[in-house]
Parts: structure tokens; sequence; C-alpha cells
């Protein structure tokens, strides 16, 4: 990065002043104030570089929300657990151990040079094989086979007091979306944690928290390290509210305890934000406030310290300093959580533990919630004149911290501390020399707050911007490497589909075009075979009909020919139906009924007598018979015929001779043809009948349209089953082309993140970077044994 793009502190982030003890000390123009001066300008660098750092974060992670809320990729949380590891029980010291190990925080400073990129790429391939503490869990199996490591700040932590579920296990039961809401509030969180901790390192003043168990002798250390009585002291819980203690010299030089109700609104110059309360009346006021007679949450008390600068805490020329008295960890979970509350604007925790009782659990979650933030936390073991066994007692005590705060235990010799408050008040001591340990505890405190002001005032903003730049890279890698797999496995559909739609498209193509071929082909085959068929029929039903219609002699000729119409339309028809049934057969059709019918084509073969007697086209005297056919009915001779019939016989044979041999020529032609009418009649019959049948099929339109119709019947079929085929392959490319525009919107996004999560990635890095620039870290001052 270069100088000019390095994070800018915002515009009024000047140089913080001096501190209002500071600038009241500075006239003195002696070495040691110049010392201090300079402190003052190394501090108020490094407390700009942080405000803007922490800006710079903040805003990192509004965008992180922002584009969470609008954007369709959300952010996917880590999952954490091995299966193996997601068996195993958690237990608060494992959480703990978990957590503390895969800080970044907690790795060796010779890490802390590395961006975060290379830190993360350590911590995947060393960590834990490097530390057996990080051999549990410094980094975690996703599920997909990618390490990740345990996030910090912004882990989801759903566990209520249950260790038998997994935190992990919770986690996987809940839908993506749930996890994404419950992360932005996680982040929401911590963007306003990102405001108090700007506004802690733009405070001039370091406030001290004096906190741990009921009775511990909270109270009593800070008066003792006031060498005043102030704060009532008490074996019944006394401490209800917290008292803020501070120098006189911030109240105009006056003392004065101010009693406030909202201290959000608390105003110094403005009596209404407060109730004055009389010092000597504190007890009294504190035991109202636990009987609930008053209902304050804070008190402010000025106090004037007369010891010189070098040796008071309060009074100490440096840093204007508040040392905060707070009720019982265990007193109840309300004030509990207050307190909790509270460490965000608390630079240095003094905690009080009583030699007697160790660390509660009430203790322990207290630190291990400290752990965010805080790396050294200042221990007072106290009523340490109560223990027999001071030197075991000391050993357990060590051992609890060391597995509660690391970097504690590490400086031990000058964190923590054996001590009996209780034998140090003035009234004890009443002007005479404080035991070694207290003074060494007052003169280590001293330095722990003031010298090294810088790492307690800074390092708290420090090690939270580490954490959670490490928890968004974390985050955004994670992400990244997912949206990439993602993409990569869209990309992989996206070209695998390819030539499946194409195949399909080729497929439907080749189909319709074989069905829209075989219809036609069919249809045709079907339309001649009918036609065929229909055309052919007429011999086989002239055959058909000598044996199916009987002869029963002339007399019932008419009859004979009724039933001659009636059987040849009656077999027309079912060839026809035959023909339906193999078209039915080749096409599985059910044709509308025939237009053909017995009793229309019955009509259509009805014969007149001319038709019946035929014998003018076999022989050339048939008028000859003429005579005797009118015999037989008037019926049966037409006045036409008559007279046809009388102009051939006169014409034939002439006038003279035909009164000859008339009669018996006459009769004998009459008998002959009598006799041949009644030979041939059936079969003329059937003849004619046939002819006029073949007739009406070759010259009507009854074939035409017989074949028309069974063939249209086809090709309705054909066109029935290739839309249902076509649809079924209309509905496959469909499908193919919203899966396609599926893949094609989920490999757009998936770009969009693998491109937005590296940009995150990277400003993270730099962050981080900037962050490992600010050193906190002041020079070791060997304190004076
Ligand atoms: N033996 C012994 N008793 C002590 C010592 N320090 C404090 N005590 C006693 O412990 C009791 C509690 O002391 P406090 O200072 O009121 O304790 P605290 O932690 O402020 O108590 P709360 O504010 O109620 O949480 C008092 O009776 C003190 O006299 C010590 O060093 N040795």
């Amino acid at each position: 990065m270069d100088e000019a793009d390095r994070p800018q502190p915002a515009s009024h982030h000047v140089l913080p002043s001096l501190s209002h003890a500071a600038a009241t000390t500075l006239p003195q123009e002696n070495q040691f104030n110049q010392n201090l001066f300079l402190q003052q300008q190394i501090f108020a660098d490094k407390s700009n570089r942080l405000l803007s750092l922490i800006q710079n974060t903040k805003g990192l992670l509004e965008e992180i929300r922002e584009t969470n809320a609008t954007k369709p990729w959300q952010t996917y949380y880590p999952s954490l657990q091995t299966p193996q590891a997601a068996t195993t029980p958690i237990t608060p010291a494992s959480t703990h151990q978990m957590r503390r190990s895969n800080s970044f925080h907690h790795e060796d400073d010779h890490d802390r040079g590395f961006p975060l990129q290379q830190r993360i790429q350590r911590s995947f391939t060393t960590s834990s094989a490097s530390s057996p503490q990080n051999a549990h869990a410094p980094v975690e199996n996703n599920g997909i086979g990618r390490l990740i490591p345990e996030l910090n700040v912004l882990k989801l932590d759903l566990k209520v007091g249950n260790y038998a579920t997994s935190n992990d296990a919770l986690l996987r039961g809940l839908e993506r979306n749930t996890i994404a809401h419950l992360l932005d509030g996680r982040i929401q969180q911590s963007v306003k944690h990102l405001d108090n901790l700007y506004q802690r390192v733009s405070d001039k003043s370091s406030k001290v928290l004096i906190t741990g168990d009921l009775n511990a002798g909270k109270s009593t250390l800070v008066n003792a390290l006031m060498q005043r009585t102030i704060l009532p002291i008490d074996q019944q819980p006394c401490t209800s509210l917290f008292c803020e203690v501070l120098d006189a010299q911030e109240n105009e030089g006056q003392e004065a305890v101010h009693a406030i109700k909202d201290p959000s609104v608390y105003n110094r110059e403005d009596p209404n934000t407060f109730t004055v309360v009389d010092m000597r009346h504190l007890e009294k006021f504190m035991n109202d406030v636990i009987d609930g007679y008053e209902d304050y949450a804070q008190l402010k008390v000025y106090c004037t310290d007369r010891r010189l600068v070098n040796d008071s805490l309060l009074h100490n020329g440096v840093v204007d300093i508040a040392l905060i008295d707070s009720p019982g960890l265990n007193r109840d979970s309300v004030k509990t959580t207050a307190l909790f509350a509270r460490q965000q604007e608390i630079d240095v925790v003094v905690f009080v533990v009583s030699a007697e009782n160790h660390f509660t659990l009430s203790g322990k979650e207290f630190l291990w919630n400290a752990a965010n933030e805080k790396t050294h936390i200042f221990i007072v073991v106290n009523r340490f004149d109560s223990i027999r066994d001071k030197e075991r007692c000391k050993r357990v005590i060590l051992d609890q911290i060391k597995q509660l705060s690391a970097k504690t235990y590490e400086d031990a010799d000058e964190l923590v501390h054996f001590v009996s408050a209780g034998s140090c008040l003035p009234e004890i001591i009443q002007g005479g020399d404080f035991p070694a340990d207290f003074l060494r505890l007052e003169e280590c405190l001293r330095s722990f707050v003031l010298e090294k002001r810088c790492k307690s005032k800074l390092a708290p903003a420090k090690v939270y911007l580490e954490n959670i730049l490490s928890d968004v890279s974390v985050l955004s890698d994670s992400n990244r490497q997912m949206a990439a797999e993602e993409l990569a496995k869209v990309r992989l559909e996206l070209e695998r589909g390819e030539p499946e739609y194409q195949d399909t498209l080729c497929r439907r193509e080749m189909v319709m075009e074989k069905i829209e071929s075989l219809t036609e082909e069919t249809c045709k085959l079907i339309d001649n075979m009918t036609r065929e068929r229909l055309i052919n029929s007429v011999d086989d039903i002239e055959n058909a009909v000598s044996t199916l219609v009987p002869w029963n002699g002339l007399l019932h000729i008419w009859q004979y020919s009724n039933d001659l119409r009636y059987v040849m339309a009656d077999l027309f028809v079912d060839r026809v139906k035959n023909c339906e049934t193999e078209a039915r057969e080749k096409t599985k059709i059910c044709p509308d009924p025939s237009r053909v019918s017995i009793g229309k084509l019955k009509d259509e073969l009805s014969l007149d007598f001319v038709d019946v007697f035929e014998v003018q086209d076999k022989l050339g005297v048939a008028s000859v018979s003429l005579g005797a056919v009118t015999m037989f009915s008037s019926k049966a001779l037409g006045y036409k015929s008559l007279v046809h019939s009388l102009f051939d016989i006169t014409s034939t044979v002439g006038v003279s001779n035909v009164r000859k041999w008339a009669v018996p020529v006459v009769t004998a032609a009459g008998l002959g043809l009598l006799i041949y009418i009644a030979a041939d009649m059936k079969h003329a019959l059937a003849r004619k009948t046939a002819r006029k049948l073949r007739a009406h099929i070759r010259e009507g339109s009854v074939v035409h349209e017989e074949a028309m119709r069974i063939t249209k019947d086809c090709r309705r079929v054909f066109k029935s089953n290739a839309w249902e085929i076509q649809n079924r392959f209309q509905k496959e490319i469909e499908a193919h082309e919203r899966r396609r525009a599926e893949q094609e919107k989920a490999a757009k996004d998936g770009e969009r993140a693998v491109v937005y999560f590296g940009k995150v990635f990277d400003k993270a890095d730099e962050l981080a970077r900037w962050v490992a620039a600010v050193e906190v870290e002041v020079e070791e001052r060997k304190v004076k044994a």
C-alpha cells in the first residue's frame, strides 16, 4: 500500500490533547515530564492510526452487511466441526481453548508480521502440528474437504447451557438464510462494538475495572490503593452499583459523590443529571440502593489523592484514571450482564479473586468473555492472609490462570499478586510501612496502567481489530472458495448440459420427420389399399351372391332381385369395414362411421324391368318374346316395350306371311324364350346388379370418399400421436432451458461472489497489515523488586 493509500484518520482526529493530569504537570520542565510528553506524542500517533483503522474496518463490515442484504450470494458460515469432533461433548473449557488456540493474537510474535493470507495459510499448515494445544481445533474440516480456522468475534454461539449438543450440531440444524441472518446480527454487534472502541480510543482517560466475585475484597482493594476509606466494606454484599473513583482534579478540585440514574446522559456540569451524595453517608446510600429504596446505576466519586504524582495511581501526571468498583460477578445475572457490557469501555481489568475460593464459574466465564480483546488481565489474589499453605494456594491459582489467560500467566510476575488488601487499609497501617507485596502490586499496576498505557488502552482495540479482521478474512476466504467451487460445478453442469440439449433438439427433429414420413407412407398405403380392395370387391361379391341368395323360381324374381341388391350392398359394406379394420390395425385408429349404408347402396343397385331382361343384347330376335313376356304381367311389360316389339316383328317377317305361320312360330319362339329366360334369369339379374354395382363404384364417388375418410382418420391419429410426442420433447427442451437459465444465473452470481469476496479478503488483509504495524507493546521496564 502506498503511503497515500494508507487508511487516514477522520479529519477531526487530530493529535489528542494531553490529559488533564498531564496538562497540569507539564509546566514543570523536568526530565520526567519530558518523557511523559514524548510518550503522549507517540500514543497520540498510534491512537490516530487505530481510530482510522477502526473506521475502515467498520466500513468493511457495513459493506458486508449491505451486500448480504441485497446481493444474491448470502454469506456462508463455515461449518467448523469434523464428524469426529461433533460427537465429542463440548465443555466451556474446551470451547475456550479452541477459541483461544485459533485466535491470531495467540500466535507467536513471529507470526505477527505476516499478512492475513499467509497467516491463514500458516494456520492451515503448521499450527495444528506445531502446538499440542492447537492440535484440538485450530482448524476444522468444514465437511467439504477444506480446513477453516475457527471464528473469534463472529462465531455463532447457539449453546444455552447445554453442553451435550455441540454448537456446530445446532448450527447444522439451521437453514442457510437463518444462519446468514444470525451472522448479520453478529456483524451488527461488532459494528456497535467498533463504535465503542472508537469512543474508548478517542477518550484520553483510562478506565480500570475492579471486578471479581462477591466479597473478594474489591472495595477493600480500591480503598487500599487510594489509602483512604472511600467505599464501604462489608461481609454482606455491599456494592450493588458501579462506583467510579476519579481524581478530584476532574471535578475542578472538588471532592464529591454523584449518584447517577442514567449514565448515558450524565454531565458533571448539569446537576439535573445526578444527585449529590454526602461522602460520609455513602455506606447508608449504598445500603438503600441494595434495599431498593434508591434506584441508581452508577456513582462517580471525585476524591483528592495527596500523594506525589510518582506514587499516586489516580493523580499520576500522565493520564486521567478512573477506578471502577463493580458489583460482585455472582451477585445476580442482570448486574453481571451489565458488567460484561461495560467491558467495552474498560481499558484495564483488575480481577480480584479470593485466595480462599479460587476462581468460581462466574469468574471463569467473565475471563473467557474478556479474552476477546484483553489478553492481559491484572489479577489480585486477595485475603492471602487467611491461607495457611500459601505455596500450594499459589500453585493452584497459577494453574487456573494458565488455563484461563495464557498471556497473563506468561507475565504472572507482574500481573498476578497475592496480597491481603484488608491489612493495607489506612486504619490498619496507621502511618506504618506497607507490606512489600502490596507495594509491588501498586508499582506493577501503575506500570501496567501508565507506562504500558499504549498496551492497556490501545491493545484491546488492536486485538479486537485483529480478531474481527481475521474473522472477515476467514469468512471471505471460505465464501470465495465456496463460490469458486459452486461456480466450477455450475460451469461443468452447463458444459455437460449443452450436448444433451443439442441432442434433444436433434432427436426431436429426427423423430418428427420420421413421424411425418411414416404418416404419409401409411396413409398412402391405406388409401391405395382401400381403393383397390373396394374396386376389386365387385367380382368377389358377384361370385358370393350365387351361393348367398337362393333362387326360388321365376315367380319370385322380384324377391330375388331385391335380395341380390341387399346382399351385394351388404357385402360391399363388409368390404369397406374390412378396409377399416386393416387401417385400424395399421394405425390403431377409430374411424368415423362409414357413410356407406346398406339401405342407400341397395337403392343405388335397384333394377327396372329392362335391366332384368337384357335379352336384346343376346338375341337379334329378342322382340319375339314380346307376346310371351306380356303374359307375365302388365307390370312386367311397359307401353314402350310393347310398341317396340310390335314394330320389330312386323318389319322382320312381313305382313302377308305373318298370318300364315305366325301362330306356330310365335308359340315356338315364345316357348323358346321362356325356356331361355327361365334358365338365364337368375344369372342375368346377378350380372346386371353386379354391373350396376361396378358402375356405381367406378363412376360414383363412394370409393374415393371411403378411401379419403379412412386415410383422414389415419392422419388424425398420427397427428395426435405426433403432437403428444412433440409435446414431450417440448417439455424436455423447456426443462433444459429453464435449468440452463438457472445455471447461467448461478454462474453469474458465482462469478460476482468470487470477485466480491476476493476484494473483501484483500481489503481485510490490507487492514490487518496496518493493524499489525501499530506497535502497542512498550518497551519492558523492569519493575523494582
Ligand atoms: N481476611 C481478610 N479479609 C479481607 C481482606 N480484604 C477484604 N476482607 C474482608 O472481606 C469482606 C468483603 O470485602 P469487600 O471489600 O467489601 O469485598 P467486595 O468484593 O467489595 O464485596 P462486594 O462489593 O459486596 O462484592 C470484608 O469483610 C473485608 O473486611 C483481606 O485481605 N483479608
